[in-house]
């Protein structure tokens, strides 16, 4: 039986000059874990992508989004789990970021992203951000 693939909201959060993304650690113990991100989550039933990252976003940074466009989609396949990803960039919340549940949080400057190591389905989402928002 096909696994059924995973539909997962995640947000780009840019500072107001559009130079410093805010990235999370994901615990150790969760899938993926050490490894860096971009906050979000799974999408719930009756929810929407844009929803659903608006959502994860407040309960895991801390932030409320005010602005959010598409930034990329992909799939992408694990060995342990099929997923399908909608990422945005968030250029305009209230709030500051932080690590709301405890995990660590920092801004990085877009031309330092490639320092930390992110999951292998994030390859193709450093490299759109490098294009569209690197200096
Ligand atoms: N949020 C997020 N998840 C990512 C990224 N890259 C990546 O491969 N993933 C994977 O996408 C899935 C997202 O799951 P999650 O753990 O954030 O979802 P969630 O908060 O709804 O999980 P939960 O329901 O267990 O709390 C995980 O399998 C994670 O390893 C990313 O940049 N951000
Ligand atoms: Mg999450």
């Amino acid at each position: 039986m096909p696994k059924k693939r995973v539909w997962i909201a995640a947000g780009i959060i840019l500072n107001s000059t559009q130079d410093h993304i805010f990235i999370t650690r994901r615990h150790a113990n969760a899938h993926q874990g050490g490894l860096w991100e971009f906050a979000g989550g799974k999408v719930e039933a009756n929810e929407t992508a844009e929803q659903a990252v608006i959502r994860e976003l407040n309960e895991e940074v801390g932030i409320q989004v005010t602005t959010l466009t598409p930034l990329i989609s992909l799939a992408h396949d694990y060995p342990d789990k099929a997923l399908q990803f909608d990422f945005f960039a968030i250029t305009a919340f209230t709030g500051e970021a932080c690590g709301n549940e405890g995990q660590a949080g920092l801004w990085v400057a877009i031309d330092d992203l490639e320092q930390y190591p992110f999951p292998e389905a994030n390859a193709a989402v450093l490299a759109k951000i490098v294009e569209v928002y690197g200096g």
